[in-house]
């Protein structure tokens, strides 16, 4: 294939901070109108490979080459002016604007006068979206829309600005599941009109519906570049992860699954808010249940309002059989609750703070002497804690903000699992965590629950509910209606049926 294909050239690019390599003579490349699936481990040089494309970051060594030719890629604008676009993961539109002022924010059609000519922004707003072939009013305020029109937004907005690359960060994590069909639409589309996307996820069956290649990145080095045709998923898997992974998906029976001991928590008609609607039911030592349905099905307002966040109007919550008021997170820690929620970054960490002052933070009453803290029971602690999660840190005391997506969530995993709760809820725990992290954070659960603990899990991700769940309640407008034994859960399909009421 001849160089100029290639939209996209990327050649032996190197980049350290602070003198640690975080990229190492890697080369990708990108062909007019493909998916190209960008993979690797929590902190394997994803995003900073990116963002070098992006002009967010210099490289250190390499060049880019743009359509065949060198280009020199300083700033974002730079990148814009290449033709490369972002639809960022956190996304980075101005809620208080209109879908189509956000769109021309930065190059607005600019009317008699230079004024922001808000019709012709509209009207080109319109042209946009009726080219992806969606349904989006232009003249709507963004904050009243939900994440899949804000992503919407910013696809619009890159494809205004003539972006023939469109960089895709986890797209679909914050998508319910017809969303991200939508989206995989949205994106076959795209490709036909010769736009190339680059897609990075840790979901496999993402990348296999979507993806024509793939690159795999670890530990900042090129490891490969194939056609999806050409490597298996148990290839792509060991790729990633440096070892074989199997039945990482899979029920296992474990020790105590009989669940006869008495009940460790009771939930008893709560109403909470209008998403939590006369909820009960028990959880038994050593048992997991999985919490599945909709999005805005209740199933976030529930957990929260086990961990003391959000109040309770009426009902009764009973631990180890004593009634409990949970009025506070406090209280809940205090009783043996913990939450790992499912926006981490918001909810999770204090991100300008060090690793080992977010792990300790729930643990202080651990390495309390007296008035003073005992720093070398606090080092000793947060050490062993970043061990057993191999959380992938320069060194404990750099702030949390600079570690990778994924292991920024298994820092949050981890300062929890430090606390030693007897209930523990996981929201969404693997959303932006690689396979091989994933499959220890499944181990985890069950080990906790073989342990004599009992766990609540949400996710999206059936297979993985289906992974570890006992019993998975289905919950619909704030109430549960189904209560299913993993037993007669014959496959994903039979829940997604369940969780749709049928
Ligand atoms: N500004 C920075 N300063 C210091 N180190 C950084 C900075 N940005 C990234 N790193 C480090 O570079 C490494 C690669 O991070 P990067 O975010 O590129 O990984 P990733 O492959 O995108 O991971 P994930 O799947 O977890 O999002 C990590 O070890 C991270 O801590």
């Amino acid at each position: 294939m001849n160089t100029a294909d290639n939209v996209v050239e990327m050649r032996s690019i190197s980049k350290g901070f602070n003198g640690v390599p975080v990229l190492n003579d890697v080369s990708f490349d990108v062909r007019k109108g493909e998916v190209h699936a960008l993979a690797g481990g929590n902190g394997a040089g994803k995003s900073t490979l990116m963002k070098i494309l992006q002009g967010v970051y210099q490289a250190d060594a390499g060049e880019i080459l743009i359509g065949g030719k060198p280009a020199v890629i300083n700033t974002i604008q730079d990148a814009k002016a290449a033709g490369i676009g972002m639809v960022f993961q956190e996304f980075s539109l101005v809620p208080s604007l209109t879908v189509a002022q956000n769109i021309f924010l930065t190059a607005e059609p600019l009317g008699p006068g230079r004024l922001i000519d808000d019709r012709a922004a509209v009207r080109r707003a319109r042209e946009v979206f009726a080219e992806m072939e969606v349904d989006v009013d232009p003249r709507a305020v963004v904050s009243r829309l939900g994440t899949a029109y804000w992503q919407l937004t910013e696809i619009a907005k890159a494809l205004a600005q003539n972006a023939q690359v469109l960089i895709m960060d986890e797209p679909t994590a914050s998508l319910a599941r017809h969303e991200s069909e939508a989206l995989f639409e949205l994106i076959d589309r795209l490709k036909q009109r010769g736009i190339s996307i680059i897609y990075i996820s840790h979901r496999m069956d993402e990348v296999y519906r979507l993806a024509d290649r793939i690159t795999i990145l670890r530990d900042g080095r090129h490891l490969l570049t194939a056609p999806l045709t050409d490597v298996t998923p148990e290839q792509i898997v060991e790729g990633i992860v440096g070892k074989k992974i199997e039945g990482q998906l899979s029920y296992r029976a474990r020790d105590h699954a009989e669940h006869t001991g008495a009940p460790l928590l009771e939930v008893r008609g709560l109403n909470a808010g209008p998403r939590v609607r006369d909820v009960s039911f028990v959880l038994r030592p050593g048992e997991i249940l999985g919490l599945a349905g909709l999005m805005g099905s209740g199933r976030t307002e529930l957990a929260r309002t086990l961990f003391g966040i959000d109040k309770v109007d009426s009902g009764e919550v009973l631990l180890h059989g004593k009634k409990v008021t949970l009025a506070s997170p406090q209280q809940a820690i205090n009783a043996g609750v913990a939450l790992i929620p499912e926006d981490r970054r918001a909810q999770g960490l204090v991100l300008d703070h060090s690793v080992r002052d977010n792990l300790l933070l729930p643990l202080l009453g651990q390495i309390q002497r007296g008035p003073l803290l005992d720093g070398a029971k606090g080092k000793e602690l947060s050490s062993s804690l970043i061990k057993r999660f191999a959380v992938k840190v320069a060194h404990p005391h750099r702030p949390v903000r600079l570690l990778s997506g994924g292991n920024q969530q298994k820092v949050v995993i981890a300062k929890w699992l430090g606390t030693d709760p007897d209930i523990l809820i996981l929201d969404e725990p693997t959303a932006g965590v690689d396979i091989g992290t994933k499959s220890e954070i499944l181990d985890m659960i069950r080990a906790l629950a073989s342990a004599g603990k009992a766990v609540i899990v949400i996710s999206s991700e059936y297979p993985e509910l289906l992974a570890v769940s006992d019993r998975v309640l289905v919950l619909k407008d704030g109430s549960i209606i189904r209560d299913i034994p993993r037993s007669e859960i014959a496959d994903e399909e039979y829940l997604q049926l369940a969780v749709q009421g049928v």
